[in-house]
């Protein structure tokens, strides 16, 4: 296997650090694997535990313990970083870490001014921390992960519900990830056919998924860390295909399909129902005020040539 990049690099070394970490070490996307968090100690401890994984399996990457300017060099920068902060929400979970992380978030994008590769943020809430590192570094493509993790779920939902493969499903979620998701019922088809989706079933496994696993293995891990490692597979070109990605859309940034062909992407906005456009209007409308309580202004429409 040839690794597509010479080096990515990895921000942040918890739950959602290490499991990206060990995807990328099993995918083979790289030849060296730069991991930096708040100290030097964390970085070296998840890139020696890879470095074993590394070992242990064959793979081709090298994971090494790096300071984040280091990553200026990698092909892309996955930001999984997490102020210490106790969410005390039951709904809105996400934002609920919005001012904690917005410092953490500001002092990274400062340290990858105008880097010019791929950055994929993970830090919630997502579409606000995207937002935020992307004006913060006016780095060209910054994408968040969050709507092509609800929009797996939702096709594993749907799935299960009508006793057929997960691939047969398509359909996507946008809007915010959070819980002004908005589900795109209208376009789903289910072997190339549309289905009547139970669309409030869906929405009830969206909102309780990530709170059952959190109950369970204290943090969600491996969801986001595949969402991780199938958009770096776009990012970096190895493969075409579409994804749901928050990135500039309008005056917000929120998610949306994204098409990608030779690593470039192009928004791929499905038909909506006129429910699902008022959902999006909503959801939009809800990230614009929620991102100018984190900037402490009001948020200012995204200079044209960043818009998707
Ligand atoms: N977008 C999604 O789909 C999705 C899914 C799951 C989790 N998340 C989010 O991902 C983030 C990480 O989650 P986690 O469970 O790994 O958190 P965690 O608390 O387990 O780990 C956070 C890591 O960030 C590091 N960190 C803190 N400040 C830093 C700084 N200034 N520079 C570099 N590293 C720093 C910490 O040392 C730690 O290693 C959270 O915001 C979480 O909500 C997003």
């Amino acid at each position: 296997m040839t690794p597509a990049a010479p080096a990515l690099g990895l921000v942040g070394t918890g739950a959602v650090g290490q499991a990206v970490g060990a995807a990328l070490v099993a995918a083979g996307l790289c030849e060296q694997l730069l991991v930096a968090s708040r100290t030097h100690a964390q970085a070296a401890a998840l890139a020696d535990d890879l470095d074993d994984m590394r070992a242990a399996i064959g793979s081709p990457v090298r994971p090494s313990a790096a300071e984040v300017p280091d990553l200026r060099e990698c092909a892309a920068v996955v930001v999984a970083a997490r102020a210490r902060f106790t969410n005390t929400r039951h709904t809105d979970v996400r934002m609920g870490g919005a001012q904690a992380n917005a410092p953490t978030i500001r002092a990274l994008a400062r340290h990858l001014t105008r880097y010019p590769r791929t950055v994929l943020v993970v830090t919630n809430p997502v579409d606000l921390m995207t937002r935020l590192f992307a004006e913060e570094s006016s780095c060209p493509r910054v994408f968040g992960i969050g709507s092509n993790l609800d929009s797996a779920r939702y096709r594993l939902t749907l799935a299960r519900h009508l006793g057929v493969p997960v691939a047969a499903v398509h359909g996507h979620v946008i809007g915010e990830h959070g819980d002004a998701a908005v589900v795109c019922a209208s376009s789903t088809t289910v072997n190339g056919h549309p289905v009547p989706v139970p669309l409030q079933e869906v929405r009830d496994e969206l909102a309780g998924r990530p709170g059952r696993i959190n109950a369970g293995i204290g943090r969600t891990r491996c969801g986001p860390a595949g969402a991780v490692v199938s958009t770096l597979r776009l990012a970096l070109g190895v493969e075409d295909g579409m994804t749901e990605l928050s990135v500039p859309y309008g005056e917000d940034c929120c998610g949306i399909p994204l098409r990608f062909t030779g690593g470039q992407p192009l928004p791929s906005v499905p038909l909506l129902d006129p429910f699902e456009v008022r959902q999006l209007e909503a959801a939009r409308t809800k990230l614009r005020a929620a991102y100018g309580v984190v900037r402490g202004v009001p948020a200012q429409p995204l200079p044209s040539g960043r818009n998707l």
